[in-house]
């Protein structure tokens, strides 16, 4: 299939308002947790990407009903212990957190089931989940002992575990947590550094008790959910192609309403900050269990930054538009104690690397991240996505300043995460596709 899109230079002041789709994260969490509840579950915002719909698909096949309207989401449970055993196999598509989280669920359930994805999934660690969950007791059986998809589950009485993070990973830590809801005994999960939280503040939106308490999270086995609302806000993630998009191109100014901004997930805002962007956050009033706001990023002078530490797991996702970014900033921008960049939907440092390289930037990929020399005219050329969403719209984005067209092979796969990208780059700019 030949579904590539060539965006013509653009160089011209980007403006307008966007309210970019809802976070993924919080999206494949609504469904889940609606599924594990009793009752009826409503979402506002749901992201309609690939990702999530392949959760929902998931769900549908253990007989949960899942009724779509735009954007708004019903889910009627009877809780898990009432999920069919599916007759189908579960795909989780091209989605990571679709496939980690739902061995968590599954290994306590009362079913068996076969989960298997894309040929990117196919590629991605499963044995860090397969791993703390065999100590809990779950069996699981898959390809290479368990370390990849297909994985068969045969859902099982669970036990707690004490378990100490050996990466950050909100997957991991979550597909732990949901298999300690089912477990006989208190669940803790130990995190060195701080990943997102939404599954913990989401379980408490859900009607259970758990605890976090300078990164030692515990929760009680057995606890039931209950159905309830869920507002789901714009995904930062999403939100971060335009900040960068509005920061770089000259003279523009971008507005961003109903971002989510829970801590745990803001690292692209200190980055901006640090660069020295002109960067606005209006902090709404809300009754959500996340935080959200409005974000008006205008074009100004950047400079280089070192990222590393704390801060990785707190944008890890835009790690691949920071880049980009990069190539902008006045001096040496260094990304370090990024390792876990190779094991997303590609390997993202090798991907970003070779990309920008074709487009004149002064980059360099170490063993844990980058190093990006600014600022540098960028040309055009033909960029290849590596079928993930965020290479390709990191490409994308770079049109609003390259001096020629670029061309983004296989450009579909943006759908992962963010829909309606190529109409929000129409509305902010004299975006146009060549063919
Ligand atoms: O829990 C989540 O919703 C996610 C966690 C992160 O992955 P890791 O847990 O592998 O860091 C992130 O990269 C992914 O896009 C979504
Ligand atoms: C890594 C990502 O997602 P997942 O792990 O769910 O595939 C992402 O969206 O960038």
């Amino acid at each position: 299939m030949n579904d590539s899109i060539k965006l013509q230079a653009n160089q011209s002041p980007l403006q307008g308002s966007l309210r970019v789709p809802g976070d993924k994260s919080i999206s494949h969490r609504s469904i889940m947790f609606g599924a594990m509840a009793k009752g009826v579950t409503t979402i506002n915002g749901f992201l309609l990407g690939d990702d999530c719909l392949s959760t929902i698909s998931c769900f549908k096949k253990l007989g949960v009903d899942i009724q779509i309207s735009g954007t708004n989401v019903t889910i009627t449970s009877n809780g898990m212990e009432n999920w069919k055993e599916p007759i189908d196999i579960l795909d989780t598509g091209n989605s990571g957190t679709t496939t980690r989280l739902m061995l968590g669920m599954l290994a306590g359930s009362k079913v068996h089931s076969v989960l298997i994805g894309d040929e990117s999934i196919a590629k991605r660690p499963m044995k860090r989940v397969i791993q703390p969950l065999r100590q809990m007791g779950a069996l699981i059986s898959g390809r290479s002992d368990g370390q990849f998809t297909p994985l068969a589950v045969q859902g099982t009485q669970l036990s707690a575990i004490d378990y100490t993070m050996p990466v950050a990973s909100a997957q991991v830590k979550s597909a732990i947590l949901l298999a300690g809801l089912r477990a006989k005994g208190v669940t803790t999960v130990r995190e060195s550094e701080v990943s997102r939280d939404h599954t913990e503040r989401m379980l408490r939106q859900f009607g259970a008790e758990i605890t976090t308490e300078k990164g030692v999270i515990k929760l009680q086995g057995g606890q039931q959910l209950t159905g309830t609302h869920v507002e789901v806000p714009g995904d930062i993630s999403s939100a971060a192609f335009f900040l960068v998009a509005g920061a770089i191109a000259t003279e523009s100014s971008i507005r961003l309403e109903h971002v989510g901004l829970n801590p745990t997930r803001t690292g692209i805002v200190d980055v901006l900050q640090q660069m020295g962007a002109n960067l606005e956050i209006e902090v709404n009033d809300s009754e959500s269990e996340e935080p959200i706001g409005t974000l008006t990023i205008k074009s100004s002078k950047l400079n280089a930054i070192e990222i590393g530490g704390e801060l990785i797991p707190r944008l890890i996702d835009e790690i691949p538009i920071i880049a980009l970014l990069a190539t902008q900033a006045h001096g040496t921008t260094v990304i370090k104690d990024a390792e876990e960049l190779k094991v997303k939907e590609t390997d993202r440092i090798a991907a970003v690397v070779h990309e920008l390289k074709k487009l004149g930037a002064d980059i360099e990929a170490t063993d844990d991240g980058m190093i990006i020399k600014g600022p540098v005219t960028l040309s055009g050329g033909k960029l290849q996505s590596y079928g993930d969403h965020r290479i390709g719209m990191m490409g994308a984005i770079a049109s609003v300043i390259s001096t020629q067209p670029i061309e983004i092979e296989h450009a579909s796969c943006i759908s992962v995460s963010y829909p309606n990208f190529f109409d929000h780059l129409r509305i902010v700019s004299s975006f146009e596709t060549l063919r």
